[in-house]
């Protein structure tokens, strides 16, 4: 018998693994069994080599829960260990300095596991004893048995022991009383051993007997030892790759499309990766991408290692050549990580440019589900933009795709303003937008449909990519204005004419919550309607941008602000105007020649006082200039009444506010029900 100790320079490492992997517990059992894999694995290496020329027999790796015992096992019939093996794997972990580094990296158990060795004491952190008993593969070599008690001292003694391997005997500490639960090891192996390359058996299969649940002969298997992504593509179905796609995630739809990874060189990494549909939220579908190391499930969270976008997708990556026992922050820096990224980012773009140019039929029927995809990965990562501005499409409100080249030779020639930009027309709503839609049209323009998530930040970096583009939606201005082609005709009132009528309108509209309304008059033609509202694009687009984007709260808090265009070639505008100007023109006539008087002195008065020094202004002129303002102001205020008192009961005037309003979805509450009742009247 052999007794010593373990040669670790600090007095006691068990009571720093256990404080400060706590969080990280349950992972001792994918230590514990990916050893036992990579014993048999080495087993099966040394046989082929024709090393061991003996019975390989049945290599399944056993976990066992002996309840009673408070005691898992877990056995292999891999190549065993003789003492001297012992001493070196296990008994000399050579570092120093274990309290520098276990502090730096407490937060990351991963990190301390394995990167130094360490994955085999990873069972203390839940025994107060570990056994070994081994015996090695090699001719005739004895079994031996170590154990410890989670003090730095263990005892070696010979052990009786038939069949090459090993088992390791963990007696679960009291604290850790939940790994003698069988549910929560078989959810463990399901976690973290489901795809490893050695058959792994927990305990035996059940049945059914008599209304009682019976143990039979036969192992119950855990795992899959040649997971898909293992496998040959040319050798897979479709059904293949949607059967594993349901095993990973059994609630989900069936995927898009996938993509099999599998390069050797200058890494190596395989996998599969589908495209879920998504539609909605993107932060929900987080987290679906599982990381393996040589089929050993590693984690689920996948930043830094894939790009942003791409971690939307499902599916799962493994590669020996992640280092993955060091921070995330050391991650996002690595550089053979970032050809990683590099690499999967080009793959996914091939992938898509593929499809799209082998069936675009099946593309475009697709695309509204991978389009939020597509324009996340054009927006955050510049190399994809590259690859996708070639597969990306537009979808315009009749349902039919566009390429981006496509639509630029489509629009080119109809929708080239006369400065010589391209103006792309969009809606938002094909059903809140249709009239404006329906003039757009008329004008034998295009209108795209940017319905999506992510269209808004999609608009603003294309204008930033395009020459010479600009998007406007498709009720930010009067047609005519929308694509400015040639002069806009100027409408033909007079500055009394126009200021009238609007001072009508305006009297009249209705408070709004939350928006701002303008009144302009505009040449539309008579055919037109009669009075139309229309949005600016640039403060919309900013309010729907500070939505998603931080330091932008500033316009959040804006009204909209709308404008009222009333259209001065429309009968019913000209009617108004006729009857405003009968029925109170005779009032307003002196108010209005009094306005002028007060503005020609007012700007007289001005003009004079500009002249002088602010020292020199005397205390009468100052009077002067603030009686004349006073006085202006008053006239104002009396023309406003008197045509917000005559307006107030122009029955037309209210129809086509509210008919404006209504076409925008903005009529509402009171001011519906008494469009409705006017409407009525009208009819009457
Ligand atoms: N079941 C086993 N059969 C044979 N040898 C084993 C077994 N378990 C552990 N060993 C030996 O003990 C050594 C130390 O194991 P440990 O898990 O601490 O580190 P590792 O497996 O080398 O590295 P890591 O776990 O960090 O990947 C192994 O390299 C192996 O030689």
């Amino acid at each position: 018998m052999q007794k010593g100790n373990i040669g670790v320079t600090t007095e006691n490492i068990f009571p720093v693994i256990k404080k400060f992997l706590y969080s990280d517990h349950e992972i001792f059992l994918r230590e514990m069994v990916s050893n036992a894999v990579d014993a048999t694995q080495k087993m099966k290496t040394l046989a082929e080599k024709g090393e061991f020329k003996g019975e390989l027999g049945d290599l399944t790796v056993h976990v066992n829960l002996d309840e009673k015992n408070k005691t898992l096992t877990i056995s292999d019939r891999g190549i065993g260990m003789t003492e001297e093996e012992i001493d070196k794997y296990i008994n000399q972990i050579a570092f120093s300095g274990v309290n520098d580094f276990l502090n730096k990296y407490k937060d990351n158990a991963n990190a301390i596991i394995g990167h130094f060795g360490l994955g085999f004491y990873s069972a203390f952190m839940v025994s107060d004893k570990v056994e070994i008993i081994t015996r090695s593969y090699k001719d005739g070599a004895k079994a031996v048995k170590w154990s410890c008690d989670g003090s730095p001292s263990f005892e070696i003694d010979e052990a009786e022991k038939a069949e090459r391997g090993s088992d390791i005997i963990l007696h679960i500490s009291d604290d850790c009383k939940e790994f003698l639960e069988k549910d929560r090891i078989q959810s463990l192996l399901n976690k973290y051993c489901k795809f490893m390359p050695v058959k792994i058996a927990f305990g035996k299969k059940t049945e059914w007997k008599d209304g009682k649940q019976v143990e039979t002969a036969e192992d119950n298997v855990i795992n899959d030892v040649e997971p898909l992504w293992t496998k040959t593509p040319s050798t897979l179905k479709d059904e293949d790759y949607k059967k594993f796609y349901h095993e990973l995630y059994p609630m989900q739809d069936d995927p898009l499309f996938w993509i099999h990874l599998n390069v050797d060189y200058p890494f190596n990494l395989t996998g599969i990766l589908y495209f879920p549909r998504i539609k909605s939220n993107i932060d929900l579908q987080r987290n679906k991408i599982q990381l393996y190391c040589n089929q050993v499930f590693v984690t689920d969270q996948v930043e830094g290692i894939v790009p942003d976008f791409l971690t939307l997708l499902h599916g799962v990556i493994d590669s020996p050549d992640i280092p993955l026992n060091v921070s995330r922050s050391y991650l996002q820096s690595d550089r053979d990580v970032k050809k990683i990224a590099t690499y999967i980012t080009k793959k996914v773009a091939d992938r898509l440019n593929s499809i799209f140019k082998e069936n675009r039929k099946e593309y475009e029927e697709k695309w509204d589900d991978l389009k939020l995809f597509i324009n996340y990965g054009m927006l955050s990562q510049e190399d994809f933009y590259d690859r996708a501005k070639d597969f990306a499409l537009f979808k315009d409100v009749d349902g039919k795709y566009f390429t981006l080249d496509e639509y630029k030779t489509l629009i080119k020639d109809n929708q080239t303003d006369k400065e010589g930009q391209l103006i792309y027309l969009y809606a938002t709503n094909k059903e809140d937008q249709y009239s404006y839609i329906e003039s757009a049209k008329d004008k034998g323009y295009s209108v795209l449909l940017l319905d999506g998530q992510l269209d808004v930040p999609t608009v603003s970096m294309f204008e930033q990519k395009f020459e010479k583009s600009r998007f406007m939606r498709v009720d930010s201005d009067i047609i005519d204005r929308l694509i400015v082609k040639e002069d806009i005709k100027k409408n033909e009132l007079d500055s009394d004419q126009t200021d009238n009528l609007s001072s009508a309108f305006r009297s009249q509209m209705p408070q709004i919550e939350k928006a701002e309304f303008s009144v302009e008059v505009q040449s539309l033609g008579e055919n037109a309607q009669p009075v139309i509202i229309t949005q600016s694009e640039y403060m919309r687009r900013m309010k729907d941008i500070s939505r998603y984007q931080s330091g932008m709260s500033f316009y959040a808090q804006m009204p909209d602000s709308y404008s009222l265009v009333l259209n001065s070639d429309h009968a019913l505008i000209k009617g108004i105007l006729d009857d405003e100007n009968a029925k109170c023109g005779e009032a307003l006539k002196p108010v209005i020649s009094e306005i002028k008087g007060q503005q020609a002195r007012l700007s007289a008065l001005h003009q004079s006082q500009s002249k002088k020094k602010p020292e020199e202004i005397t205390q009468e002129e100052k009077d002067d200039l603030a009686n004349t303002e006073k006085a202006l102001n008053e006239q104002r205020d009396k023309k406003k009444q008197i045509i917000s008192d005559y307006a107030k009961d122009n029955k037309i005037v209210h129809q086509l506010i509210d008919l404006a309003l209504l076409q925008n979805g903005m009529l509402k509450g009171s001011a519906l029900d008494a469009f409705i009742k006017r409407s009525v009247a009208l009819i009457k």
